[in-house]
């Protein structure tokens, strides 16, 4: 008996029988059009025809129509086409699994260019993103590394919504896999660590594996945002949730027909968000809690349109990564997935040492110190201090001849004031020709930068007082700061938040509590201190770094507790309230 061969349809006849699904469902037609004229298959004249249809859909028809005309070749590329270039067609991949479509081996031969303005939308988001995101700007914004050079893994401990623990990521590239979901209807993955833990690198590094199409998601927008920008609007300025994406990232370029945020409104799971720093919008948000219903198309405060992304109202099917300190807790409904970063285990910190310090005596000497004071060691397991301690020792090495680490337990409070002696040593006059280095003690560098010690301290109180902690050059000057005096490194350019009417902002290169200025101090007065402050501010500061056996204060008051352990605003704080008045 003779095998029945099931014959397939031609493709000409395919075109036929679906020419309404196509006509309604093919978008991208300047992408179809870039492709039948580069292949021949259409010439100039016939492009400008099909252009001059009125309409999507008789542009369609048009197009049909001629590449009927030009035979199955043609209409098979034309099909090719939507196959290749899925994202662009993606309303139309059903289609093609229906007809079960499996490109010939004539037709693979010939090239297929995606211009479609999603895609190259698409492409633009990591091309900027992989730029963005390459170096590591350091924390006084003086100098820059490679992301790749310095990055090291962190400790990522995943927890259900009881807070039990559901074990540790093993790779960052997992982040945003289905493993430790414990809502599959929340659409936040929350990630949360104390201050200088890395969660903002950890985006950073999120976000450059994204633009290498590294990571683990089907995303083909990202688009990052600092919490923080969002408090910077006046309560009247309202925006729409188009210019908030594109105007904060990136414009698409050739898109007349608006398809990429059409794209967006009707695919959103195939937008990915990065928020970092909730916790420094907390008390702004609180005026917009009640979820207001936002829409894609309507311009609303920029607080309101975050409130709707985040609790799924607006562009719902989203993923976020939301990063915020501990402490500060999302309702459960709303999140997915919730990772605690535990900062670096001893491997972790071999490894970024290895990458820290280029040379292998330094490398050498500094796991000496680090074996021999396992305190300095559990600070360093915080990429924060391990970078400020690596880098002021690094940096007091090359100035003082002899420098070593003290041998008692060193406290945060005594990191911070290294990383203020290595500021101040900017202040220093170079070395004369006989010194090799520099021979001024810590109390004399401190000494010498009491005035711009001084004027740190006042704005930093300002800070607290207002609730703000971005400067103009106006603010600095009223508190006695020179242009010099920024040099140093105590602040930090907030270029993001910069107008026209405002040129030039400032921000403290740390912050440790965003908590009101009262609550600090009534927290700090309640602190024993067992020494009188002797002549030096170090001294002072020194008592204020108790350990938590030493100091009385409410048991439940972690966030304040640690904020007396993590000084640098406070130091600045404390110190011109308690010390400077009796220098100056
Ligand atoms: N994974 C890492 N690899 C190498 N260095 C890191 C890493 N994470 C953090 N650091 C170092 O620590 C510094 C602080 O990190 P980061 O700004 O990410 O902390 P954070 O948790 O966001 O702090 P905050 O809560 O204050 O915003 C970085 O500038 C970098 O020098």
């Amino acid at each position: 008996m003779g095998q029945i061969v099931e014959e397939r349809p031609s493709c000409r006849s395919l075109l036929t029988y679906h020419r309404e699904a196509l006509v309604s469902k093919l978008r991208s037609v300047q992408c179809v059009l870039d492709n039948l004229l580069s292949s021949e298959f259409l010439c100039e004249e016939e492009v400008e025809i099909v252009q001059h249809s009125d309409t999507k859909p008789n542009q369609v028809r048009k197009i049909l129509e001629l590449v009927q005309c030009k035979g199955e070749q043609a209409c098979e590329y034309l099909i090719y086409i939507i196959y290749k270039v899925g994202d662009a067609f993606i309303d139309l991949q059903p289609w093609l699994k229906e007809i079960n479509y499996i490109p010939s081996r004539d037709v693979t031969v010939l090239r297929v260019e995606n211009t479609d303005p999603i895609s190259r939308y698409s492409e633009k988001l990591r091309r900027e993103m992989s730029r963005d995101t390459s170096f590591i700007m350091s924390y006084g914004q003086q100098e820059e590394t490679r992301l790749e050079d310095l990055y090291t893994d962190t400790l990522m401990e995943q927890f259900n919504d009881a807070n039990e623990s559901l074990g540790f990521l093993d790779t960052l590239h997992n982040l945003l896999t289905d493993h430790a979901v414990f809502n599959p209807q929340g659409e936040i993955i929350y990630v949360v660590g104390d201050a200088g833990v890395g969660k903002s690198i950890l985006l950073q590094k999120l976000q450059n594996l994204w633009s290498k199409k590294e990571l683990d998601t089907d995303t083909i927008f990202l688009f990052k945002f600092r919490c923080r920008m969002f408090s910077t609007f006046k309560d009247s300025e309202h925006i729409s949730f188009r210019d908030l994406l594109f105007k904060y990232n990136c414009y698409p370029d050739l898109d007349p027909d608006s398809e990429v945020f059409d794209y967006i409104v009707r695919f959103p799971h195939k937008v990915l968000f990065t928020f970092d720093g909730y916790d420094e919008i907390q008390d702004d948000l609180a005026r917009y809690s009640v979820p207001e219903m936002v829409s894609p198309e309507e311009k609303a405060h920029p607080l309101q349109l975050l409130t709707g992304l985040l609790c799924g109202k607006l562009l719902h099917g989203s993923q976020k990564v939301l990063t915020a300190r501990t402490g500060i807790e999302m309702q459960h409904k709303v999140v997915k997935k919730k990772v605690i970063l535990r900062g670096f285990s001893p491997s972790h910190l071999k490894t970024y040492i290895h990458l820290h310090f280029k040379d292998q005596d330094q490398r050498d000497r500094i796991e000496i110190q680090l074996e021999a004071s396992p305190h300095l060691c559990g600070l360093c397991s915080t990429p924060l201090f391990c970078w400020i301690v690596f880098k002021s020792i690094t940096h007091l090495h090359t100035v003082h001849d002899s420098f070593e680490l003290p041998d008692a337990c060193i406290t945060l409070t005594d990191i911070f004031l290294l990383l203020c002696e290595m500021f101040l040593t900017r202040l220093a006059p170079p070395p004369s020709s006989i010194q090799r280095k520099n021979i001024r003690c810590a109390a004399e560098t401190f000494k010498s930068g009491l005035r711009p010690l001084a004027g740190f301290a006042k704005l930093a109180l300002q800070g607290f007082e207002r609730g703000r902690f971005y400067f103009s050059q106006d603010e600095l000057r009223a508190c006695g700061l020179t242009e010099e005096d920024n040099a140093l490194g105590f602040l930090k350019a907030a270029s993001e938040y910069e107008t026209t009417d405002n040129p030039a902002t400032f921000e403290f290169l740390h912050l440790t509590s965003y908590t009101p200025a009262n609550s600090i101090l009534k927290f700090f007065t309640a602190c024993s201190r067992k020494k009188k402050s002797t002549c030096l501010p170090c001294d002072f500061l020194g008592n204020l770094s108790s350990k938590p056996s030493e100091t009385k204060v409410s048991p439940t008051n972690d966030h304040l507790q640690f904020t007396n352990l993590f000084l640098v605003v406070d130091v600045w704080r404390y110190f011109f309230l308690n010390s400077c008045s009796s220098y100056i």
